[in-house]
């Protein structure tokens, strides 16, 4: 089986009015089924850069991408996206907002309603169907976002920091059912978080990144009692503590390396 995804020497430069920036350099990076991949680093190192690309929703200026064997040439029914804003349309009911994502793909029938209406249950967001968005807490529009991403049945789900706009413990809470949902139905995933202990409590492997340009600083992979625990309880697990150590301190030289390679530039 090939990997869910295959980056091959991928380069993205972004074109400006007098320069191009590189935000992305010769990037090589396999993903395999039931991975669940995060992606951390400084600002501006190329995270959500490489989460379009993988998306298609951003052509790579050079280089290979594949999803399942099959070279990405733009956005696949395969893959679905779920942002730190849930862009609910307001004026649909949560019903018809989770049912979206199969309305627009031409799959709205019968049995994907019935679908939807479980994945609702799942989320326990039972007896919101006929309500509006805002009468919801942003957890619960992530959930009905979740629903909407999971009732199209994608295998390889792209998230893109789904939870840093919630409050501490709706966060932690919202990190546990995603993780398990998605360990539950054999999904593939990859995450771009700022938040490195969210990383390592949900992830299977950590891809640290460095910036100008963007390229692969160091992976981390997630022993097994970490990454076989449930987010919540994992960050108690033995090892839990040196890794985020590790991982923070790894994280300051690449931003101190990206300061200094852009004050030598200046
Ligand atoms: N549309 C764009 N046009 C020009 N430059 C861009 C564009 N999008 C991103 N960049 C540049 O490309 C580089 C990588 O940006 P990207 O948003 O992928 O990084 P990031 O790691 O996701 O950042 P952050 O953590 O701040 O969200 C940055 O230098 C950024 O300024």
């Amino acid at each position: 089986m090939p990997p869910v995804v295959e980056l091959k020497s991928v380069t993205h430069a972004y074109l400006g009015d007098r320069e191009a920036s590189l935000a992305v350099e010769d990037l090589n990076l396999e993903i395999e089924q039931g991975e669940f991949v995060s992606l951390v680093g400084p600002s501006g190192c190329g995270k959500t850069t490489l989460l379009s690309i993988i998306a298609g929703l951003l052509q790579p200026s050079r280089g290979e991408v594949f999803v399942n064997g099959r070279a990405v040439s733009g956005p696949a029914p395969e893959v679905g996206y779920m942002l730190q804003q849930d862009y609910l349309f307001p004026w649909r009911s949560i019903l018809d907002n989770a049912l979206l994502g199969l309305e627009l793909t031409g799959r709205l029938d019968e049995a994907g309603r019935r679908k939807t209406a479980d994945l609702l249950a799942d989320m326990g967001l039972k007896g919101t169907e006929q309500s509006y968005p805002n009468q919801l807490s942003g957890g619960m529009r992530q959930r009905v976002a979740l629903v909407r991403t999971l009732a199209t049945d994608p295998g390889l789900l792209l998230l893109d920091e789904p939870f840093s706009a919630l409050d501490y413990q709706i966060k932690l809470q919202l990190e546990d059912l995603v993780s398990e949902t998605l360990r539950q139905r054999k999904k593939t995933a990859v995450l771009v978080t700022h938040d490195l202990s969210e990383a390592i409590a949900v992830s299977t492997r950590v891809i640290l990144l460095e910036r100008n340009p963007g390229r692969i600083r160091r992976v981390f992979d997630i022993p097994v009692q970490i990454a076989d625990t449930p987010p919540l309880y994992a960050r108690d697990q033995p090892g839990f503590a040196e890794l985020f150590h590790a991982l923070w301190k790894e994280m300051e030289l690449a931003g101190t390396a990206a300061d200094v390679a852009g004050k030598t530039e200046g």
